[in-house]
């Protein structure tokens, strides 16, 4: 009978250096000398990695494409058949395995790990109470540098992180639009694959929205053709912001009505940045400062280093803070503007449940105090967000089609 393990952490924790730590056997001795397989992103960005570099792929995902263009979910589970079809290890390290996944798939995978547990030890980390799995109950946290037996009283939840009102933008340089965005029977296929069947979704000024759907539905798909980013968009039906498409509208005046947040994004900065300077940022659309904020622009920046108690910090390298922390500075940097839209695309994917909860805090603030509409993007319902509408992608054989689930 194996001992599986959970180890629960906070995003504070170095993952590079608690997987070393498990596998060259300082935490488990007797792990060393035996064969171990590592399911995690940071190995799923180093295939992509060579995967791009030699133009071979090593994995296939279901749909024969490359990792690289295929969506989060397919990676994961791609990356799992991977390891499993091999099956030589004595153990299984876990590294959140459950984001980004949807629910059938997160069942699947439950299933598949309850079988192996008979043969291969589990050892999974997890930032999320949630995701614990159900026949694993050995359970450490980590703290200064050494596994704790968990203490579940040990750690309480917290209470309201944000005091102060909204900041209020300077000016309001966005028109009013009925609908900020309208697609009409869009349909998208890529290489003959139909993806999007018939959508038609309408959206208003200070809507909460939550998108939802499973692996490989189309939801990053819906929001690139939103932000004007997906070339295919030329051909359909859609207003955005005010312009039907495909009248000489550029990209850039879509972009600027809207503010984007994606866990992806925390790979894109690697400067050397100030929280402040990131913040500000939003008002001149550039990552780090090329040119002088006004007065006006730096007061309000202030007023929301505030609202995140971060002004004692400001001067602080944007790289100081932990990944939830830099979640909130950069919703703040989308928000300066108080752009008509922000896109949330699974925004928690990889928080751990106190910064999950602060976040979604700040989420609810900004849909309450604010005129801007919310798409939040997610396959797992968040305990702490309520939107005010739920729209669904429902896969079929003629591409997802659409479905409004409910309203408040
Ligand atoms: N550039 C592309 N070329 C070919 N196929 C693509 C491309 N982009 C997306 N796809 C495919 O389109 C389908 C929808 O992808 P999309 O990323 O929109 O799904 P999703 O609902 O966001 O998935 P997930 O929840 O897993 O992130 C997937 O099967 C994906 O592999």
């Amino acid at each position: 009978m194996q001992n599986h393990i959970i180890i629960y952490i906070s995003n504070k924790e170095s993952k590079t250096h608690l997987i070393k730590n498990i596998t060259s056997g300082e935490f488990f001795p007797e792990l060393a000398p035996q064969k171990g397989a590592i399911f995690s992103e940071i190995t799923i960005n180093r295939f992509i990695e060579q995967e791009t570099r030699h133009e071979r792929f090593s994995i296939k995902t279901e749909t024969n494409n490359s990792l690289k263009n295929s969506s989060e979910g397919e990676r994961k589970r791609a990356l799992l058949n991977h390891i499993l079809s091999r099956d030589v290890s004595d153990y299984l390290v876990l590294d959140n395995v459950f984001d980004c996944l949807d629910v059938e798939t997160q069942s699947k995978i439950k299933t598949i790990l309850k079988d192996i547990s008979h043969k291969t030890k589990i050892i999974q980390i997890a930032t999320r109470k949630r995701d614990f799995l159900a026949f694993i109950d050995t359970i450490y946290t980590v703290e200064n540098n050494n596994l704790q037996l968990y203490d579940n009283v040990k750690l309480s939840n917290p209470t309201s992180h944000f005091v102060k009102t909204l900041p209020q933008p300077y000016k309001t340089e966005f028109k009013t639009f009925q609908y900020l965005v309208s697609l009409n029977n869009v349909s998208l296929s890529y290489k003959n694959k139909p993806i999007l069947n018939n959508i038609s979704w309408q959206i208003k000024s200070k809507e909460f929205w939550q998108l939802i759907g499973p692996n490989g539905s189309g939801k990053s798909t819906i929001l690139s053709l939103i932000s004007g980013d997906n070339p295919k968009g030329y051909m359909q039906d859609m207003t955005l912001f005010g312009m039907k498409k495909g009248t000489g509208e550029t990209v850039w005046d879509i972009k600027k009505h809207i503010g984007f947040y994606s866990s992806e994004m925390l790979r894109g900065f690697k400067r050397k940045d100030t929280i402040e300077s990131m913040i500000v940022s939003g008002f001149l659309d550039s990552i780090g400062l090329y040119s002088y904020p006004t007065d006006v622009q730096l007061k309000i920046a202030r007023e929301w280093l505030e609202l995140l108690n971060m002004h004692h910090i400001k001067d602080k390298s944007f790289h100081f803070l932990s990944s939830g922390h830099k979640r909130l500075v950069l919703i703040a940097r989308a928000m300066v503007k108080h752009p008509p839209l922000l896109i949330l695309d699974e925004p928690t994917n990889g928080l751990d449940d106190t910064d999950a909860q602060i976040f979604s805090e700040l989420i609810n603030k900004i849909a309450k105090e604010s005129n801007t509409a919310i798409i939040y993007v997610s396959h797992r319902k968040e305990p702490h967000i309520n939107p005010d509408f739920v729209y669904e992608l429902i896969p079929q054989a003629k591409g997802s089609i659409g479905k409004l689930l409910n309203e408040k």
